[in-house]
């Protein structure tokens, strides 16, 4: 099939009809794909948004740098990707043939249009493409519309040997020698990324919570910049918090300590970005709209995961109360925030300090969402559920030791800021269920195995009271 028009930005030696002998391949990968966003919903054609050559055909190995929407039937989902046409970063490699260490990142093998007889594949995967990226961070390359940056004050080492990270991730990360670590977006959009933003706005506060950005890539693509990945150093030899959590859970060991100290740097790193961003008091103007927003997607979810439909009306009290305390005129302070804040987002370096990563926010969220300023309870809540979940993935779920974490970090979070999270129960409430409910329709569309654990948190939520 040919690929769908749009005005495209083609570099190099890229040919248009480029897109339409990877259609086919792509259309069967693409969903395969745990950073692919539009689970459950078939690809029904592609078009090429840009495409620069990195590597020429002529070689041993062929590069492309390709940004192409993904086309699909519309859901009217609250919370789910709003684009008819989500966009997604690929790097593709084209060799003639795959060597068995390249065999996980096979595409497939081109039978039409200028590359065919060749096989493509995710060139993410391969050492030479990745040592491309880094070099032209190193060099602040330009090269079509890709516009490579980096802070002039740090050094980036040439020849630092890559590996792909394999953990699940909704992007794909790079790791160069242990010194830094390159997250490449995966669906991309443009305007200003929170996932850039916020640690540069926190390295500039002086922020260490924080691994500072080193230099950064994106693409000018018609007038509009596209945050494509961003390169910092790599903590070496860290744990992050879900991994920890879990092995004390196994061991019957407290992580009590673990979570006060999170609760800390979580507050420090609140702090800071009050500090570098605007804050905005919420009215009862604002806060009208924040609670129709979780009452709108409870419904969406509800609709889309019909197993909460029972749960819906107790659920439902929790936003009420914040409506409630905005119509007694309650005031609240708003921020910028992490958005997803869980303990899988934090990370434990050997000597013991805690850092906080991903500042992108809830991925499915329209970016303007995701950066617009919020309660930090929003983040209290994330990593309060984050307890909950690990105590609740482990057989039989324990909730005493969630309990003790969610008290802990409550604790050390009110030490830092001088206001413990636990004197807005309200809030608490109404942030935590928002969150189980996005965490019900993540899991539902990315992980279904793992549906029964914010079930479990639903089914309490919808009956009491949390804290
Ligand atoms: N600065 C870092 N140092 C060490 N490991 C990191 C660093 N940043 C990210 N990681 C690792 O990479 C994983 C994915 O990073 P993350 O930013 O959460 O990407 P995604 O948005 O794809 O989930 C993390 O869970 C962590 O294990
Ligand atoms: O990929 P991200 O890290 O940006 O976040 C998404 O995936 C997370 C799972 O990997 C998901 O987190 C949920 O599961 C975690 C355990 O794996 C748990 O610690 C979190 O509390 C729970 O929300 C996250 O919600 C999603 O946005």
């Amino acid at each position: 099939m040919t690929p769908m028009a749009e005005t495209v930005t083609v570099s190099g030696a890229v040919s248009p009809s480029l897109l339409a002998s990877l259609d086919p391949l792509l259309r069967e990968w693409l969903p395969r794909q745990r950073w692919f966003a539009g689970k459950g919903r078939p690809v029904t054609g592609f078009s090429l948004v840009a495409a620069v050559e990195l590597l020429p055909l002529g070689g041993r190995l062929g590069l492309y740098h390709l940004l192409v929407r993904a086309h699909q039937p519309t859901v009217p989902v609250v919370g789910a990707a709003t684009h008819p046409a989500d966009c997604y970063q690929l790097l593709i490699g084209v060799r003639e043939a795959l060597p068995p260490r390249l065999a996980p990142a096979l595409i497939g093998h081109v039978t039409e249009g200028p590359l065919t007889g060749h096989t493509v594949y995710d060139a993410l995967y391969d050492s030479r493409p990745a040592e491309v990226l880094l070099e032209a961070l190193r060099s602040q390359a330009r090269i079509g519309g890709l516009r490579f940056d980096r802070d002039q004050g740090r050094e980036i080492r040439p020849g630092l040997v890559p590996r792909l990270m394999t953990a699940e991730q909704s992007n794909s990360s790079i790791v160069y020698g242990d010194t830094f670590i390159l997250k490449l977006l995966r669906r991309v959009v443009p305007g200003v990324n929170p996932d850039l933003e916020l640690p540069l706005a926190l390295a500039r506060e002086g922020c260490a919570r924080v691994p500072a950005p080193t230099a950064w890539m994106q693409a000018d693509v018609h007038g509009e910049t596209y945050v494509l990945g961003v390169l910092q150093p790599f903590v070496q030899g860290a744990s992050d918090g879900w991994e920890l959590a879990l092995r004390e859970l196994a061991k019957g060991e407290d992580f009590a300590a673990e979570a006060h100290a999170l609760g800390r740097a979580t507050a420090e790193v609140h702090t800071a970005l009050a500090r570098a961003l605007p804050t905005v008091t919420l009215g009862h103007t604002q806060l009208e709209p924040l609670v129709a927003g979780m009452t709108e997607r409870l419904e969406a979810a509800v609709h889309a995961v019909p197993a909460l439909r029972p749960y819906a009306a107790g659920l439902r009290t929790a936003f009420t109360a914040v409506a409630d305390l905005a119509a007694e005129g309650r005031t609240l302070t708003a921020q910028r925030v992490h958005g997803d804040l869980h303990l899988g987002q934090c990370l434990r370096s050997p000597d013991g300090q805690w850092s906080l990563i991903d500042f992108e926010g809830e991925p499915a969220r329209p970016l303007a969402e995701r950066r617009m300023p919020q309660p930090v309870i929003r983040d209290v809540a994330g990593m309060l559920r984050s307890f909950d979940y690990a105590a609740y993935s482990v057989s039989p779920p324990d909730p005493e030791w969630a309990r003790r974490c969610r008290a802990a970090y409550c604790t050390g979070y009110g030490e830092v800021s001088g206001a413990d999270p636990r004197t807005e129960p309200v809030l608490l409430r109404a942030f935590e269920t928002d969150k189980a409910i996005y965490e019900v329709l993540y899991e539902a569309r990315h992980r279904p195995d793992w549906l029964p654990v914010p079930m479990a948190a639903v089914e309490r939520y919808a009956t009491s009271d949390l804290i």
